[in-house]
Parts: structure tokens; C-alpha cells; sequence
């Protein structure tokens, strides 16, 4: 489907679930004095910006079902709020530090010390007005099982049209669908079709709209292809990280690509991307994957991960001389690698895409979002590498496009989040699907920055029982390129402090995470008409509107993307300086997660946290343990209420402890630094009952 057509639909206002962007016009003034550049997806919605509570109404929030109905809670203090006099309702700021000071006078010049001075001080809550716990929802240890969950984005509830409403859904009746130019409704089924649609499937085959959007090819040309960041002034300390290998046998680490042993192509494409050096992770997990071993890795944000799955797959592929992709109907992939995000399946996916680049090994993505029929038509043209959301693989399967038979590599990005209570399940199908090889016929690879223990138990599931273990750094820690501040903010003082926030970083490229999707949507608003040009990602969004956002974000157009969760994980966006945590996530993973989108690649970054006491003090302990760990700075007050909510056995502040959280099984381990070799690690203690 072309652009034009997915303007033809944008400009419908009746039916937009689209949170308008706004630029900030420099050069003219409107009759507030400001006037926006609107994108034409929202030309009818801010036409007099008088009325906040009736813009809000009409932009993005109206279309579909009435807000009232079904946000009880946040929306509709929102409202009144609104209502009542602006956004700015609430004035006297939680933290002292930053209330009636310069920033409310409009001077900026001394924001930073001013952070340092704010965390410093005491806040006073006892004029805070209720409590979150209204608008939080449910939230177990891992995030899912509430419907309000951000990783529904995936298949889940996205077909069923999100709160605001889909302008698909509004277009379609039940079973419906329309189809736009060049869109294909896509109906048919496979014999064996997966139960898509209880189960989150797309096929369209029951009921639910179409989903019809195809999106845009990936640039063909090299120099897109190739385009890549400059590692930053802490690269080079990644070096001087501890490194942890577990289990039986671990192969030496490499030091240098050279050691690696990689064809001339693979090795071409590498210094393309610009990697001249190893990190860590890449330097322990290469060999390892190399040597055709099992592999739970956990490393820092940033670090690399990507790399160290794909070149030692691609070199294997290489190596057993993969057959080119052609035209079947059946197609039969070598390797499958899933993560949690449609965003950050396509990202890896253009990163095998580049490492892959000149070879005959044709990698594919999949992700829910997107026509069915796109994903087949991929599929059907050749597909060495699969690279899917969980949903929408299963969808395939079940559509029998794709075969299990030739699987060597699995490949779990993210993989505590795949293997908790929301995609666990799915996981488990896929490994028992009819032809998947069993764990001891296939390689199993586990990669992300966090791995609680009991994910790392129900890992062994899918992994042989010899598999090595790497930590680099603390197992769950955070990047130590990312200057963190937690600020004590209350829930009504939040947007004015985000506000003052953004107005002193200027363009810099901000990410602002909010925990429910509706609350992204209401920031994204309030802060398009606080001037500051905005867009938001979460999974009510349509997928166009989604990557759309992304884009806008990535090339700088919005500077100030207001996310939800669905962006917490993985997403590699070049410049992002600042995280701002407006809520806290419910656990500390995520926290780390969140950070870690900002301090990439040896780059340094700063991550703002607004701590409410009346909903954050669950994470106080484990975040003075990060921030510790993590070398920052502990403000007394976190401390003290980290002290007033001890949680007797949990590890507390353990500076100093690098490994608090290691390999489950126990095993001894080595430590290295990233620049030596590993030891032979000793047997790990219990292995058996892994199985
Ligand atoms: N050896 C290297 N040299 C230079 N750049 C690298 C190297 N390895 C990875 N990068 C770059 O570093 C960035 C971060 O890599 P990647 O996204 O794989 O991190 P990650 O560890 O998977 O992070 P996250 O935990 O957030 O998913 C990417 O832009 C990637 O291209």
C-alpha cells in the first residue's frame, strides 16, 4: 500500500486514533501565541486550542468509544483537571528541590545543579492526593496477564481494536475489513491453522478486522544499509567490565574479529558496519555459538548483543554452505530468532540483513500489525532466517509456510520477557510444534540484560543441560554510561516538572515513558500544546502510526517520543540522550531496560526518574541497589524509604557484590575482564534437573 493511500486514510478525522505531531513553528505566531505545522492526519483537531479538555476529547481519545467508560481513574482526573483550570492544576511540586525555585521563574541555567540540589532535599507528600493504585491495574512480578499490558501489542489485543479505537475498526464491522489500493484482504487457511484468533493470531480467518497495512520496504541501498553510530568515548572501557562464564567446558574468548576466523564477506560486511573492536559480550558468545554451544547471555543495554547472535549464526551458515533462498510454498528456515516488539524483530531483522548482505542467506520478518499476506508473500520467496513475534509465527506455522524441520538455531532475544508468563506459553508451542528439533538438534540461544532466576529455571526447558552461562557485569544491571536521577515527584506535579524538564534539554532526543497507553496518548497531547514537538508508540496505535512514530523520532522531526513499555526493550536509536521516567515501571527489570535506551555503545546518557512515594515505594529497595551498582549517586530520601520498606532477604545495596545474580545452577565460575580468556569453568552443581 502506497503513502498516498495511507494519507487518503489519515485525513479522515472522523476516524483517527492518530496523535496529531506538531512541529513547533519558529517563524510565526498564532493568536495564542503559538501556532503549530500540523501533520494533515490531525487537521481538524486543534483548530481553536482554547478548549484543552475538547481538544483532548477529539484528538485521538474520541474516536470509537467513549474515555469516560472506560478510564475510570486517570483519564477522568485528567478531565476534571483540565476542566478545572489547565494542566497545571496541582502546582506545589512533591520535591522541594525544584519547587519555587529558578525553574518556576523560567530560569534554566542552573537545571542540572538544580536536579542534584531537588534529589537532595526532602519532598514533602502529604498534600499528594490519592494514590496510582487506581489507574495501575494489575501487575504481577512479570508484567502480563493484565489486559492493560503493554506487550499485547504484539498479536493480543491489537486485532480486537485498542481503547480508542482503530480507524480500521471504525471502518469494519465484525469480520469485516477494507482494503485500501493495492491491500489484499487475506483469508484463506491452512489445514492445521493455528486457533489464531483466541489465541492472538492475525489470520483473519474468524473474525476481527484485516489487518491490511504492508509496511515499507527496507532501503536497498548500501549506504542505508550500512549506516551505523559512533561508538562513544566509553567504548573502549566496556574492556575493563567483568566478564562470567559458566557450565562445562567454555570455549576461550576472542579478542579480536581476526580470532573469529569469519569469511571474507562476513568480515567485509562487519567493518562496513563500522565495528573495528569486540565488546564484551560479542567476545565471549562468538566462540561459544562458534562451537556449537547452548547459550544464556546476559550483558548491559548498549553492549552488543545483536552482533554476537547473528555473526556467529551467519558464519555457520556460511560454513555449511546454506542453499539460496528460492520461490516454495513451504519454506524451511535454518534459523528463527523471535523478540518480544514488532520494532525490535524489524531492527534485528535489518541487522542480519546487513551482516548477510552479499550472501545467499535471505532473512525475513514477520510481525503481527501487518498483512498476513505481506508475511507469506516474504516467506514464499525464500527465508534462510526468520525473524518473528511470537504471534505471528505461530500464525505462520499454523498456515504451514513455514516448517520446523531444518531449524538449527533458535534464537530468544529478549528472552526473559519471551519466557515469562506472557510469551512463555507460546515459547513452549513453538519448540513443541511437529517437526521443531529437540533441544539436543538444535542450537538454543537466550540473550538480554536481565535474567531473573526463576526465568533463568524455566530456561533449561529449552536449553541442553550443558549450556554456558555469560554474564558480563552484574546479571540485571544497569549501563553505567547513563547518568541516573530519581526525582521525588508526585502524581500531580509530574507534567509540570516534565514540562520544565524538555523546555531545558531543548532538541536533545528524549524518550518519555508512561505505563499505561492512554497516558501516552494524553502526555503526547499535553506536550503538543506545551510547543515541544511530540509523538508517542504504544500498542493501541496502529502499526503505520507506530513506525511512523519511530521514524519520526529516529530523523529527529519529533525530538520527544512518549512511550509506553512497547519501547522499553532493545530499540537502538541513534542520540537518544535522555530517558525520563514520568511513571516507574512496576519492576526493576524494566527500569534497567527503559535506561538502557539512552548511554548505547559507549555513549554516555541521562535517565530522569519521577518517584512517587505513594506508588513507587516498592522500588525503592531494588533501585538503590541499581543506582548503586551502577556507581550513582543514592538520594538520602530513596534510602530512607528504601529502609522504611526493607523487605527482609532481598540483597539490598551491594556495592561492591558484582554478581549478585548469576547462573541459577550454581555452577563455579570464572571471572574475567572482557579482555582475557576464560578459564575452564568447573561442572555446575545440579544440572539434572534441568531437563
Ligand atoms: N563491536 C561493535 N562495534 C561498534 N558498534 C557496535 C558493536 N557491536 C554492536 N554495535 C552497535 O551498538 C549498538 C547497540 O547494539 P545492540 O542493539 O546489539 O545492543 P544490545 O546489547 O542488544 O542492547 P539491548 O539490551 O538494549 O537490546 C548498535 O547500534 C550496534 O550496531
Amino acid at each position: 500500500m502506497g503513502d498516498e493511500d495511507w494519507e487518503a486514510e489519515i485525513i479522515k478525522p472522523h476516524m483517527s486514533s492518530y496523535v496529531p505531531v506538531f512541529e513547533k513553528d519558529r517563524y510565526s505566531s498564532g493568536a495564542n501565541g503559538d501556532t503549530y505545522n500540523r501533520t494533515p492526519a490531525s487537521s481538524s483537531e486543534m483548530d481553536d486550542g482554547s478548549s484543552r479538555r475538547d481538544h483532548f476529547m477529539r484528538s485521538g481519545f474520541a474516536s470509537g468509544r467513549s474515555l469516560g467508560n472506560r478510564d475510570p481513574g486517570e483519564s477522568n482526573k485528567r478531565e476534571n483537571t483540565s476542566t478545572m483550570g489547565g494542566f497545571g492544576v496541582g502546582k506545589s511540586f512533591g520535591n522541594r528541590g525544584f519547587s519555587n525555585n529558578k525553574f518556576e521563574e523560567g530560569d534554566s541555567s542552573g537545571f542540572w545543579r538544580g536536579f542534584q540540589d531537588g534529589n537532595d532535599s526532602e519532598a514533602s507528600v502529604s498534600s499528594r492526593r490519592g494514590g496510582r493504585g487506581s489507574f495501575r491495574g494489575c501487575r504481577g512480578r512479570f508484567g502480563l496477564g493484565s489486559p492493560n499490558s503493554e506487550y499485547e501489542q504484539d498479536e493480543g489485543t491489537h486485532r480486537t481494536g485498542g481503547f480508542f479505537g482503530s480507524r480500521r475498526s471504525a471502518l469494519s464491522g465484525a469480520g469485516g475489513g477494507y482494503k485500501g489500493l493495492n491491500e489484499e484482504v487475506i483469508t484463506g487457511s491452512g489445514k492445521n491453522s493455528w486457533k489464531s484468533e483466541a489465541e492472538g493470531g492475525e489470520s483473519g480467518d474468524i473474525q476481527g478486522p484485516k489487518v491490511t497495512y504492508i509496511p515499507p520496504p527496507p532501503p536497498e541501498d548500501e549506504d542505508s544499509i550500512f549506516a551505523h553510530y559512533q561508538t562513544g568515548i566509553n567504548f573502549d572501557k566496556y574492556d575493563t567490565i567483568l566478564v562470567e562464564v559458566s557450565g562445562h567446558e567454555a570455549p576461550p574468548a576472542i579478542l579480536t574479529f581476526e580470532e573469529a576466523n569469519l569469511c571474507q564477506t562476513l568480515n567485509s560486511n562487519i567493518a562496513k558496519a563500522g565495528y573495528t573492536k569486540l565488546t564484551p559480550v560479542q567476545k565471549y558468545s562468538i566462540p561459544i555459538i562458534l562451537g556449537g554451544r547452548d547459550l544464556m547471555a546476559c550483558a548491559q543495554t548498549g553492549s552488543g548483543k545483536t552482533a554476537a547472535f547473528l555473526l556467529p549464526i551467519l558464519a555457520h551458515m556460511m560454513r555449511d554452505g546454506i542453499t539460496a533462498s528460492r520461490f516454495k510454498e513451504l519454506q524451511e528456515p535454518e534459523c528463527i530468532i523471535v523478540a518480544p516488539t514488532r520494532e525490535l524483530i524489524n531492527q534485528i531483522y535489518l541487522e542480519a540483513r546487513k551482516f548477510s548482505f552479499g550472501t545467499c542467506v535471505r532473512a525475513v520478518v514477520i510481525y503481527g500489525g501487518t498483512q498476513l499476506g505481506h508475511s507469506i508473500r516474504q516467506i514464499v520467496q525464500g527465508c534462510n532466517i526468520l525473524c518473528a513475534t511470537p504471534g505471528r509465527l505461530m500464525d505462520i506455522i499454523g498456515k504451514e509456510k513455514i516448517g520446523l524441520r531444518q531449524v538449527k538455531y533458535l534464537v530468544l532475544d529478549e528472552a526473559d520477557r519471551m519466557l515469562d508468563m506472557g510469551f512463555g506459553p507460546e515459547m513452549k508451542k513453538l519448540i513443541s510444534c511437529p517437526g521443531m528439533p529437540s533441544k539436543e538438534q538444535r542450537q538454543t540461544l537466550m540473550f538480554s540484560a536481565t535474567f531473573p532466576e526463576e526465568i533463568q529455571r524455566l530456561a533449561g526447558e529449552f536449553l541442553k543441560s550443558n549450556y554456558l552461562f555469560v554474564a558480563v557485569g552484574q546479571v540485571g544491571g544497569a549501563c553505567r554510561d547513563v547518568q541516573q536521577t530519581i526525582l521525588q515527584v508526585g502524581q500531580y506535579s509530574k507534567r509540570e516538572k516534565l514540562v520544565e524538564i524538555l523546555r531545558n534539554i531543548g532538541d536533545e532526543r528524549t524518550m518519555v515513558f508512561v505505563e499505561t497507553k492512554k497516558k501516552a496518548d494524553f502526555i503526547a497531547t499535553f506536550l503538543c500544546q506545551e510547543k515541544i514537538s511530540t509523538t508517542s508508540i504504544h500498542g493501541d496505535r496502529e502499526q503505520r502510526e507506530r513506525e511512523q512514530a519511530l521514524g519520526d523520532f529516529r530523523c529527529g522531526k519529533c525530538p520527544v517520543l512518549v512511550a509506553t513499555s512497547v519501547a522499553a526493550r532493545g530499540l537502538d536509536i541513534e542520540n537518544v540522550q535522555h530517558v525520563i521516567n514520568f511513571d516507574l515501571p512496576s519492576t526493576i527489570d524494566e527500569y534497567v531496560h527503559r535506561i538502557g535506551r539512552t548511554g548505547r555503545c559507549g555513549n554516555t546518557g541521562r535517565a530522569i526518574s519521577f518517584f512517587d512515594p505513594e506508588s513507587d515505594s516498592h522500588l525503592a529497595q531494588p533501585l538503590v541497589k541499581v543506582l548503586s551498582d551502577a556507581q550513582q549517586d543514592v538520594p538520602a530520601w530513596l534510602e530512607e524509604i528504601a529502609f522504611s520498606t526493607y523487605v527482609p532477604g532481598f540483597s539490598g545495596s551491594s556495592r561492591g557484590n558484582v554478581f549478585a545474580s548469576v547462573d541459577t545452577r550454581k555452577g563455579k565460575s570464572s571471572l574475567n575482564t572482557a579482555g582475557f580468556s576464560s578459564s575452564q569453568a568447573p561442572n555446575p552443581v545440579d544440572d539434572e534437573s534441568w531437563d
